[in-house]
Order: structure tokens, then sequence, then C-alpha cells
């Protein structure tokens, strides 16, 4: 590679992720940080000094022994002697604190960034960056080092830091073998250890971009072990009798990561390693024989020719791996670069949302007329498919209305948008004619109840879970009853251990767990429990899929009752189900394709009509709409 991209190279992989790290160092506080610093002078010379009190012990031995105990010279050698002693158990006392207070630096430096991470994935009013897999992939690679405790950012400042101790003791021994030996000779010797380092750092840096290269073999290899290993997938495994294919999958996964690993290990490692290793070696034995020759024509004195063999050994020792920095500071740096990786893009994501920026207080009664979609056409990121093609749509204020249409024809898109998820690729929402860019995205959202197809089923207690639905509203117990009554789960919640406090997963002591339908109906009156806090716009997506076909007919016909005047969209591909809604809307293709009350539609004998009977038909032969058979 020529000089000047490979020095741009190495400024990019090299300089300014240690600057990145640097930058992490404020956030562990400046007592810790200049205390850290100076121990680690202190780390650095202690081994010089070391090796300085003990080559004047080998230096005062003829004397001393001249002398006999008793004599000057032998008093000499016992305080030099107690004196090394002494560096030496200073060095051995103060290395674990060194390694104390680097983890308390590690603490606050990951705990700041664990805290950073969140808020930039929680920052977009949109979840479309979380949706773009380059973007997941930076966030996954971020935390994962975060998380590890050994090579986390924070151990990468702590490590970079732990340079010093190294460096200084460096200094150091240069330092003696220009005085002693000569200024070439240290040069020498800092040189070959320079190239060791080199070698043993580049080799780390390209070991660890490796893993890198094999992230999707890695990803399918965590996920295998995971599904096969984790409570998910527990019933399927057994049924289907997954078990054999699922851990020849994960060998297969492990063995195409691990095989190129292995390789480029011994490539990177193997040769450049005899390289340097050869270069250091020379140099060393160079100098060695240049002390070695300086002592038998009797340039040097005892003493200098320890400090000169001793100088050299410990500095060429000191191009080899450092256990307390290398590996968690080229790990945390990826961990840092990847951070800021996930920043970019996020803020690019953001960037190219359409009203973002924009926030216009949502007034207290919206929507008082309608809620508008004036030619709205949606593609997902990434895709060029428009899922929704200039589609309007009118959502009557006070009313219910019921989207019905076959699966993929768009609905929970139009749910999406809907609650500013993503916004239109073209067109506009409206509220009474206010364009819904234009309005503060989270002001809209507690304005809007949502019960998801793929809601969250929450590790908390039962109250909590119904309680999500608005945790800006204070906590009242009564109104949580109310809405579990209303959603018709109040009995089963009555029925757990510790009532309301049952925390519904069986992961926890005292847990339990509902069923499918039962897990419903608690979303049900979780969106309820929004509704008492001041959402004016419900929107239910299948909330009923758990349910029979009858019992979710029963339930839409209640649902309809106990939420008259309240703007709700009901959202569902079983036709029969909805009928009791003031306003049937059939979407096909990303488009409206019929309106009109029930009675409306299968007048005028079209799409609805037809499908309406069709699963009517199916239920009278005991088939849901979906096929399956249904208890008559
Ligand atoms: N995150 C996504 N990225 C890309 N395409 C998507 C994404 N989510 C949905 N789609 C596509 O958009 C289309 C409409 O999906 P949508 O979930 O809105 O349908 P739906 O009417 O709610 O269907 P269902 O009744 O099965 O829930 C489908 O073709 C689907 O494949």
């Amino acid at each position: 590679m020529p000089a000047v991209p490979m020095l741009r190279s190495w400024y990019r992989s090299a300089v300014v992720p240690r600057a990145g790290i640097l930058r992490l160092l404020p956030s562990a506080g400046p007592a810790l940080v200049l205390g850290l610093a100076l121990l680690d002078v202190v780390l650095g010379l202690l081994p010089v000094a070391f090796v300085l009190a003990t080559s004047v012990v080998v230096g005062q031995v003829p004397a001393a022994v001249d002398g006999g105990t008793g004599s000057a010279a032998w008093g000499d050698l016992v305080r030099t002697f107690v004196l090394a002693a002494v560096l030496f158990l200073a060095r051995q006392v103060l290395a674990p604190l060194q390694t104390a207070l680097g983890v308390r630096m590690q603490r606050r430096i990951d705990g700041d960034l664990r805290d950073r991470a969140l808020r930039i994935a929680l920052r977009s009013t949109s979840i479309a960056p979380m949706e773009d897999q380059a973007t997941l992939d930076a966030l996954a690679e971020a935390t994962r080092e975060i998380e590890a405790d050994f090579r986390s950012p924070g151990a990468a400042a702590a490590g970079l830091l732990a340079l010093i101790a190294r460096y200084v003791q460096l200094a150091g021994f240069a330092t003696i073998l220009g005085v002693v030996v000569s200024w070439p000779a240290a040069a020498a010797v800092v040189v070959a250890t320079m190239v060791f380092r080199y070698g043993q750092r580049g080799g780390l840096r390209r070991y660890s971009q490796v893993w890198k290269d094999v992230v999707g073999f890695r990803r399918r290899s965590t996920y295998l072990r995971e599904v096969a290993m984790g409570p998910d997938a527990a019933k399927e495994m057994r049924v289907f009798g997954l078990a054999g294919w699922f851990t020849d999958e994960y060998t297969d996964a492990t063995e195409r990561m691990l095989g190129p690993v292995a390789a480029r290990r011994r490539q990177i490692y193997l040769v450049p390693y005899l390289v340097y290793t050869a270069i250091g070696l020379g140099i060393s034995a160079a100098v060695l024989v240049s002390i070695a020759r300086s002592a038998s024509a009797g340039d040097i004195t005892l003493t200098a020719l320890a400090l000169g063999i001793q100088s050299v050994v410990a500095a060429i020792a000191l191009g080899e791996y450092y256990p307390e920095s290398d590996v968690q500071t080229q790990y945390g740096m990826q961990a840092v670069t990847a951070l800021a990786e996930f920043d970019h893009r996020m803020a690019e994501a953001e960037a190219r949302l359409p009203g973002a920026g924009t926030g216009l207080p949502v007034p207290a009664g919206a929507p008082e007329s309608s809620l508008r979609f004036e030619g709205v056409s949606f593609a997902y990121p990434g895709s060029s498919r428009l899922v929704l093609d200039r589609l309007d749509l009118e959502l009557p204020a006070g009313l219910s209305t019921a989207i019905v249409g076959v699966n993929g024809a768009g609905k929970t898109t139009l749910v999406k948008l809907l609650t500013r998820l993503h916004e239109p690729t073209a067109g506009r929402l409206t509220v009474d004619g206010t364009d819904l860019a234009d309005l503060d995205a989270a002001s809209w959202r507690r304005h809007v109840s949502v019960v998801f197809q793929d809601f969250v089923r929450y590790e908390l207690s039962a109250a909590d879970n119904i309680a999500v639905g608005a945790v800006h509203a204070p906590r009242q117990d009564a109104v949580l009853r109310r809405v579990a009554e209303r959603a018709a789960v109040a009995d089963v919640v009555d029925a757990l251990p510790a009532g309301f406090d049952t925390t519904l997963s069986r992961a926890y002591e005292g847990g339990a767990d509902l069923s499918g339908g039962q897990w419903q109906r608690i979303a049900i009156a979780r969106s309820l429990y929004a509704l008492e806090a001041g959402a004016r716009v419900l929107v239910l997506d299948e909330p009923t899929s758990a349910l029979d076909v009858r019992a979710e007919a029963e339930f839409f016909d209640r649902f309809v009752e106990l939420t008259r005047g309240v703007t709700s969209v009901l959202i569902s591909h079983r036709f029969s189900s909805v009928r009791r809604a003031d306003r049937i809307v059939v979407i096909d293709a990303g488009r409206v394709v019929e309106q009109g009350t029930h009675d409306e539609l299968v007048a005028a004998d079209g799409h609805y009509a037809r499908l309406f009977r069709l699963q009517a038909e199916r239920f009278a032969a005991g088939l849901d709409a979906d096929g399956n058979e249904v208890d008559s």
C-alpha cells in the first residue's frame, strides 16, 4: 500500500478510535482519572527503580564481601537491598489498587455509555431506523462490548491509562541505557520494543476484524443456540422433533464461523510474529554483545553491566502483549466506533423523516371532526413496493370504523402511519385538517391508544401490564380494576396468587402465565386504561385473533358499545366479526375498495358481501375465517 493511504488508514483505525476512548475519560470524574494516571506513573517508575537498586546491590557485593559483616560496605549493601525489597513490595501493593480503580472507572464510563445507547435508540419518533439491518448491527456490536465485562469501552479507558505505566517504564530503561551504555544503544532497544508492539497490536487489530467478516454465521449460530435452548421454542422443539436438525445446523454455522477465524489467526500471527521476533532479538542481541564487550574491556563497572543487561531484557519484554490493556482497548474502540456509527445512522434516518422537528401541541379534544388519510402512499424503507397506494380514508370523530382486508392488504401499515411509527412516502394524514406531521409526536401518541397484533407481554405485575397504557398518568387502582372488568379479565387476575400484583411470567417466583386469549384481554384493558387517562383515539389491530369466531364477534359487539363516542379503529381480516361497527372500510392491495355500513355493503353485493358470505359459509361448515376448525 502506498505511504499516504496507509497513513490515512492507520490514522482512521488507530488514532481516531483512541481519541474516542480518551473523550470518554471525563465521564469517570476528574479525581479518578487524575488519581489513576498518577498511580500509573508511579507503577511505571517502580520497576525502573527496582532495576537500579538491584544493580547497585550487584555492584556493592564485592566490597561488602571484602569488608565482611559489620563493615560500612556491608551496611550499604543491606540498605540498598532493603530499598530494593521495599520497591518490589510497593509494586505488589499498588498493582491491585490500579485494578480496583480501573474497575471503578470502567463502571462509570460504561454506565454512561449504556444510558447514551438507550437515549439514541429511543430518540427517533419513527421505528424506521430500527428496521434497518446495518443500524441494528451497529447497535448490537456497541452493546455487546458495553455489556462485556472485560473488553468494554470503560475497560478500554482504564487500559489506555495503564499504558502510561508501560511507557514510563520504557522511557526509564531507555534513559538508563543511554546513560550507562550509549544513546544509540538506547534508541535501538526502543525501536526493537516498538517493532514488537507494532506486530502485537497490528495482529490483534486484524484478528478482531476477522470476527466482523463472519458476523452472518455468528448471528446464525447464536440464534440457533438461543432458540434451541430457550423457552419460546421448547414446545415445537419437542413436538416437531427438531433437536437433531437444530444441533446439525448449529454445528454447521459454528464451524463456518470458527474455521476461517482459525485459518486467518495463523496467517495473521505466525509469519509477522516470526519476523518481528527476529528483528527484535537481532537488535537486543547486538546491544547485549556491545555491553558485554565494554564490560570485558573494563570500560564499565559491575553496576553498569547489571543495569545494562537488566534494562535491555526488561525493555524488550515491554514489546509483548499487555493483558491489562490490549484486548480491552481493541474491542472497546470497536464498540465506541460502532456506537458513533449507530448515532450517525439514527441521525441520518431522522433527518430523512418529513415533518421531523416541528411539534405543535395536539388540541385536547382532537379529533373534533375527523382523521383523514389524504392520497397516502407508503413503501417500507429499503423497498420500492407501495404497500399503500394513494389511499384516501376518513375516520369520522366519535365513531367506530372497522378496517377489513385479506392478509397483507396493508391494515397494520395504516396503524403504523396513524401512530407516526412511519411517515408517509407521499400524501398526508390530517387531524381536523392539521397535518399530523406538524403535531408533536409524543403528545399525539398520548392521544392514541393502540393494541398491536404483536402487543408486548411484559414480565411485570398484572397491574403494571395494564398501567403501561398510560404511564404519564397517576396510577389509580380503582381505574385499573374497572378497565380489567370491562375487558373481561378481572376474574382471571383475581384468581392469580397475588391478584393484580402477580408477575405475569413463570420466570419469577410466585409468577403466573396467562393463555393467549387472556393476554389479549390484558392488552385490551391496557388500551382502555389509556382512554381513561385522556386518549381520544382507540386502535385495535386484530385484538381477538386468539379468540374463536363467536367469542370475537361477541367481543366486538360489546366493545363497540363500551367505546361509544370514541374515535375507534377496529382491524380484522374476519369480515364476519365487525358488522356492528359504525362504518366498515374494505382495503385491498393498499387502497380502499369499498366502504359503508354492514347493511349497505351487503346490499352492494361487492367484495365485502362476497367475502362475508364465504366466511359465513365456512363458519357454518365448522371452519373459521382462516379455514381452521371451530367448536360449534
Ligand atoms: N417492516 C416491514 N418491512 C417491509 N415490508 C413490510 C414490513 N411490514 C409489512 N410489510 C409488508 O407490507 C404489506 C402489508 O403488511 P401489513 O402488515 O400492513 O398487512 P395486514 O393487512 O395488516 O396483514 P395481516 O392481516 O396479515 O396482519 C405486506 O406485504 C408485508 O409483507
